[in-house]
């Protein structure tokens, strides 16, 4: 039996619940999640149109990333829709609410989190939404921040014990990435976030990137749908994706992202690494079997524990999944019943 189905056994759908009976079993989904392939999902998009060039794709894909114009027609289209659809939802309920309170509404940024594996691609989902939702008449203000810069500093990770812990939540600066959601979500004029650099792999001293009262805040990184930490009794603690209006995660088999980390490593190794400051400088000069014995090493010490300890349970508490397959296409698509 698909174990998506339970057996209706005594049990009788709550009212204002609408169960998607499955035609030929009868049975309820015990799934949160309506689930699509991608022609059922492309054909979703309607009649939206999508503002993007072939130039703009190529410009905005990662290192490694096929992705062309008619895989954003595809998939991109549809979620332009349905997140065009939120934001207008989600703007209705906060007049609502500042009604309620005699409040001025004043423009709440709508916040958006994109997570999933290191090398799975959430820098062009995150980019390419940033893209096409600035191109929204609704929407012209989009800021991007991703979660690196609030790491701990290479000299902070040391003393710590935790450089070989880059990515895991114990590495990043909890407390003030959620200061910094807070401040953009309570409407701040002007937010700063700290900068990491891939090439150093470190955070750049004395550099900020500045937020000013986007209309959306994309926030892209390994962790952002993490629950909140453990609090002494009494106390709480804010989790990154309570300020989230909605999340995506990127998923893909464990597999197959391991050989697209070693293949970026294949690319980086001929092109960033080659720069004399970049940390992995002394990668450069490997052969092509070393640099795939290395890689695999790197995956295989920190990224993949990370995937499987803290990253992968937390993709059932996105709104959005997307599964690529192999050849980087998404292939399936997740989306949460509200
Ligand atoms: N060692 C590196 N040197 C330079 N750029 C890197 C390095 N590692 C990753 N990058 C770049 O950093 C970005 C983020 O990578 P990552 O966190 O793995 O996320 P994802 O691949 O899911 O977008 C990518 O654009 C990638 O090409
Ligand atoms: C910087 C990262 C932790 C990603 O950070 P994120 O933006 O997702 O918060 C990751 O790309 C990384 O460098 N991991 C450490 C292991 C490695 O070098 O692959």
């Amino acid at each position: 039996m698909d174990p998506r189905y339970r057996p209706r056994v005594g049990t009788r759908p709550r009212i204002g619940h609408n169960p998607r009976v499955a035609p030929t079993t009868g049975l309820i989904p015990s799934t949160p999640y309506v689930e699509l392939d991608r022609q059922a999902w492309t054909r979703l998009s309607g009649s939206t149109p999508l503002p993007l060039t072939d130039a703009d794709v190529q410009r905005l894909r990662g290192l490694g990333d096929p992705i062309d114009l008619a895989e954003v027609d595809a998939v991109y289209r549809p979620m332009s829709r349905l997140l065009n659809l939120y934001v207008e939802a989600t703007t209705n309920l906060h007049e609502a609410s500042s009604t309620f309170l005699r409040e001025d509404s004043g423009g709440t940024p709508y916040v958006i989190g994109v997570a999933g594996s290191v090398a799975v691609g959430k820098s062009t989902t995150a980019r390419l939404l940033r893209e096409l939702m600035a191109r929204w008449p609704q929407t012209p203000h989009v800021e991007l921040v991703t979660t690196d810069g609030f790491l701990f500093s290479n000299a902070e990770l040391a003393r710590r014990g935790l450089m070989d812990r880059k990515g895991f939540p114990e590495s990043y600066d909890r407390r003030a990435l959620v200061a910094f959601l807070s401040k953009v979500k309570a409407g701040h004029a002007e937010v700063r976030a700290p900068v990491y650099d891939h090439v150093t792999y470190d955070i750049v001293p004395n550099e900020r990137v500045v937020v000013r009262r986007p209309d959306v805040l994309i926030v892209e990184g390994l962790n952002v749908l993490q629950p909140a930490r453990p609090t002494p009794v009494g106390s709480s603690e804010f989790a990154v994706s309570d300020f989230f209006d909605f999340s995506i995660y990127v998923d893909a088999r464990a597999s197959v992202v391991r050989q697209w980390y070693i293949d970026r490593f294949l690319s980086l190794r001929s092109t960033a690494f080659t720069r004399p400051e970049s940390y992995f400088h002394k990668y450069a000069g490997l052969t092509d079997d070393e640099a795939v014995e290395r890689a695999g090493r790197i995956w295989d010490a920190i990224n993949a524990p990370n995937l499987v300890q803290n990253i992968l349970p937390t993709r059932s508490r996105a709104t959005l999944v997307l599964t690529k397959g192999a050849n980087h296409a998404v292939e399936r698509m997740r989306l949460r019943r509200l």
